[in-house]
């Protein structure tokens, strides 16, 4: 390695970045069950995994001379992919290609800057124009990108703190009924669509996506709506133009009942964890382990809370949204009654 011309760069980087990558499945399911990045996690971990098997089974196993165990093991693989996943830049100007660009790479993210790292044809270099001047002395930041406490936790191994991060939001997972009468047509709609029994929609605290609304007007429809359960699929999918003023009046209560079901639900989860985590870690046997899970444990709850707050709010909406759908249902009955008893 001292040999190449990136030796001084490749020796500076991270022994070990800090990522999703490296929790162990006990960490993952300890730490985050309450939140859905831990299948993100999950499913990261097996694909570095199942590369590394592949290529171990396909190439380097074949020539050991070329690809000696001893560089390429699994723990140098996962290494590089988390080196990656930390430091990669994309680059708007080259179609979004991503580059490692050294010791650009260097700086840290700030969720309250608007400056992107991107290829500049003239100086053919790589360059980045802050958005705010500096003093002498000061951090300068960059954005690594919208993305969410959750993501920012699984590549980079932070926590942003608790409503400073514009861009984050929460997955919040909706099911079908198995009991539901139109499950398998439901299902099949779904599929047709690239979706599953099982879904997850990002929450923010300005609101929830139309994709989450229609698939809760999928979940709850009745077999009479059937003829509507491929458009309201399309556009629970995305991949429907006629989505935006999407409204079935007769099943809105019992649709926005449903997403608030899911929510409470994930709220209970996190509860759960948040109040459980004061008294966790007290079976360790040395303090370097100790360390490691007081660490881990702060940034989960970090993420766990910044989580659960948006959900608090979308449970607040949804309730005010319940209690005025309902009063006015019941402004109306009034209404009916007395007419009825005004022609009797
Ligand atoms: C691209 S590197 C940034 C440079 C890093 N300080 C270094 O020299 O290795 C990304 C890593 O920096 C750290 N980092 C970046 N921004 C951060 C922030 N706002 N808070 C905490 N850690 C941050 C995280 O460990 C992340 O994995």
């Amino acid at each position: 390695m001292g040999s190449s011309r990136w030796s001084n760069y490749i020796s500076a980087l991270p022994r070990q970045p800090y990522s999703l990558l490296y929790w162990t499945r006990a960490e993952l399911d300890r730490y985050l069950e309450a939140s859905q990045i831990r299948e993100r996690a999950i499913e990261r971990i097996t694909n570095v995994i199942g590369t590394y098997d592949d290529l171990r089974s396909r190439i380097f196993s074949k020539h050991p001379e070329l690809f000696p165990e001893e560089v390429f093991n699994l723990e140098t693989f996962k290494w590089s992919f988390g080196i990656l996943f930390s430091r990669l830049v994309r680059l708007p100007s080259m179609d979004g290609r991503v580059a490692l660009v050294p010791w650009a790479d260097m700086l840290n993210h700030s969720c309250e800057v608007e400056t992107f790292l991107d290829y500049d044809s003239s100086s053919r270099g790589i360059v980045f124009t802050t958005d705010r001047p500096y003093q002498a002395g000061e951090q300068v930041f960059i954005s690594y990108g919208r993305k969410s406490n959750g993501e920012l936790l699984l590549s980079y191994g932070f926590v942003p703190k608790e409503g400073t991060n514009p861009s984050d939001s929460v997955e919040l997972l909706l099911s079908l009924k198995k009991s539901d009468k139109s499950y398998s047509q439901k299902l099949e709609a779904l599929r047709k669509h690239g979706l599953s029994a099982s879904q997850c929609f990002p929450v923010q605290i300005t609101g929830w996506p139309v994709e989450l609304m229609a698939y809760a007007y999928l979940a709850v429809s009745p077999p009479s709506m059937s003829s509507q359960f491929e458009k309201l699929a399309a556009a629970a999918s995305n991949k429907t133009t006629t989505r935006k003023d999407m409204r079935f009046p007769e099943i809105e209560e019992q649709a926005l009942q449903y997403i608030l079901d899911s929510c409470e639900s994930s709220i209970s989860k996190y509860s759960k964890f948040l109040q459980e985590s004061g008294s966790m870690d007290l079976d360790v046997t040395s303090p370097k382990q100790l360390n490691r899970r007081l660490f881990l444990k702060q940034l989960a709850v970090d993420l766990c809370t910044s989580e659960r707050r948006i959900l608090f709010r979308a449970q607040y909406i949804l309730r005010r949204r319940l209690r005025d759908l309902r009063s006015g249902e019941l402004r109306a009955l009034t209404l009916f009654n007395g007419l009825r008893k005004l022609f009797k």
